[in-house]
């Protein structure tokens, strides 16, 4: 009852309107609208009334109000913690501005020094174009994304009045600028961790993937979200790959709804309380479970979701573009095979293989600048205007499973981008600088690993490493 006074208390101090829609509520709390009994509302209990009452009556009554207090506290806790993570964001947002003041300040009074060994070199190479502005989708707030207007976008071949050969010319002209260091910018990204937050608050990543011969996959991907820092991985499988994905480990949320008669209406109930959406691993080509990712996509296209499209996700892609392309939170991340067949879908030729770069570019282009990563010996992260390399050292060792620790953690860090306030990404689209995070993370994973396994190094082993990598990389 303490407990209840001081949050009624802090609850009265400060009136907070509920905003309740994305946030993980206990249920029970709040149905129950019940406020809290007071003094003056409360009915008299007479002595006789206790008298008439049977004892079981009496613990029912007694249950009921418990009850009610309880979720009267859970309620008021749920609200104070939605201010307090209000106010976080206003505080973190103004940290942020005040460091880039700063930045601009010592960067006018200082020349750049190269970046430290133990952090990936990035090749940055970024237009400078007037004709072609640097734009990036709007940031959205983690409850409110924007209308979906905002984040699409027409495939155009160039920018107005100028070649798509003269922008790939004069981008790639620019060559290496390893001061452009694009790790400073991840780790503006990735929330801090405090105890006012609750579960659910750093992410909650949903995976649509997982089939009767793919298990591996989807568990994967749903796994390395949570080691990265999610707080919830849900993963979205058919029937009889649900109890094989659970039994790989108790921290997923496995749904096996992927090949039910309404998947799509069973996932979409989910779309509302999801960050981001990693669509592919482990998903195979059945016609009936690519018709159903493909309308989960639209879906959560609507919602503004961030949507990560991987493996067979990128089967789907290559034969129908038009589900994802001009969608400016779109990330595509093909290796070599899946990409020869989106170049080809799109551009109705042989891929020229002499030149990855200018290739990536120009699918980008032509899906409407939607964020890609070809994943290789270097991975080549590009929107069409803008191209990033990641040369992060990993190993020669190329298990099964690597592409999905990527996918899945892309689906972090896309989420931590999206949300964060608009100068975090210093004006990078907010798509390039997870997928910089991702990249330089899973190679920094397959390096470690490899350093103690070498040849029996498996991804399992890679997943191991992510804790310290990720310290390595962006918290040191
Ligand atoms: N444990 C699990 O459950 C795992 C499940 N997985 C799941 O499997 C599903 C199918 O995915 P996929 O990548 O095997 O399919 P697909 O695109 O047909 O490629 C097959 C052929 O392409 C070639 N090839 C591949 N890479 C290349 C490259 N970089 N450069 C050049 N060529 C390359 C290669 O040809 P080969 O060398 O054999 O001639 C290969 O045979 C998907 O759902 C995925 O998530 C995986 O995630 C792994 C762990
Ligand atoms: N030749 C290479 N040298 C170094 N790293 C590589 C090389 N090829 C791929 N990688 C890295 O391995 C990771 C996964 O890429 P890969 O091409 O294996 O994906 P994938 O085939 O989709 O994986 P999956 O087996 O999960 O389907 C990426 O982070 C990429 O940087």
């Amino acid at each position: 009852m303490n407990l209840l006074k001081r949050a009624t208390f802090i609850f009265s101090e400060q009136p907070l309107s509920l905003a309740l829609g994305s946030f993980p509520t206990k249920q029970s709390s709040l149905t129950k609208t019940n406020p809290p009994a007071t003094s003056s509302s409360r009915p008299r209990r007479s002595k006789k009334r206790f008298a008439n009452m049977s004892l079981e009556k009496l613990m029912e009554k007694f249950l009921e109000q418990s009850m009610e207090a309880e979720d009267n506290f859970y309620r008021l806790e749920e609200q104070r913690l939605q201010a307090e993570d209000k106010r976080r964001e206003e505080e973190h947002s103004r940290e942020l501005q005040m460091l880039q003041m700063l930045g601009q300040i010592f960067a006018g009074i200082s020349t750049p020094s190269p970046a430290p060994q133990a952090t990936p070199q990035p090749s940055c190479i970024s237009q400078t174009n007037p004709t072609v502005p640097l734009t990036h989708p709007p940031c959205g707030n983690r409850n409110h994304p924007p209308a979906l207007t905002e984040f699409a976008s027409h495939s155009q071949p160039a920018g107005p009045g100028l070649l798509m050969e003269e922008v790939i010319e004069r981008s790639f002209s620019l060559g290496t600028t390893a001061m452009d260091s694009v790790i400073p910018l991840v780790r503006k990204t990735i929330p801090p961790l405090t105890s006012k937050k609750h579960k659910g608050q750093d992410g909650r990543i949903g995976i649509i993937g997982g089939c009767q011969e793919y298990t591996g996959a989807p568990f994967f991907a749903a796994i390395s979200a949570l080691k990265v820092g999610a707080d919830l991985s849900h993963v979205f499988c058919t029937k009889d790959a649900a109890p094989v994905i659970k039994s790989y480990s108790p921290e997923l949320i496995v749904h096996p709804v992927l090949d039910g008669p309404n998947a799509v209406e069973e996932i979409e109930k989910w779309l509302p309380r999801l960050h981001s959406l990693v669509v592919g691993p482990g998903l195979g080509r059945e016609e009936m479970l690519l018709k159903n990712a493909k309308e989960i996509i639209e879906r959560s296209k609507l919602r503004g979701i961030p949507i990560i499209i991987d493996a067979d996700g990128l089967w789907l892609v290559a034969k129908e573009p038009s589900v994802i392309q001009g969608y400016q939170r779109g990330i595509l991340t093909p290796n070599f095979m899946e990409f020869t067949r989106l170049y080809e879908a799109m551009h109705h030729e042989p891929l020229d293989s002499t030149d990855h770069k200018r290739s990536a570019q120009q699918l980008s282009i032509a899906m409407g600048h939607l964020t890609l990563v070809l994943k290789g010996e270097e991975d080549i992260i590009t929107d069409g205007k803008n191209m990033l390399t990641c040369n992060q050292e990993g190993s020669g060792r190329r298990c099964g499973g690597q592409g999905d620790l990527l996918s899945g953690s892309l689906g972090v860090f896309a989420h931590w981008a999206f949300s964060s306030p608009p100068d975090a990404a210093k004006g990078m689209n907010p798509s390039l600088v997870a997928a910089f995070g991702a990249t330089s993370l899973t190679r920094q994973c397959n390096r470690q690993a490899f350093h103690k396994h070498s040849r029996s190094t498996t991804t399992s082993d890679m997943i191991q490493e992510i804790s310290s990598a990720f310290k390595k990389l962006f918290e040191s």
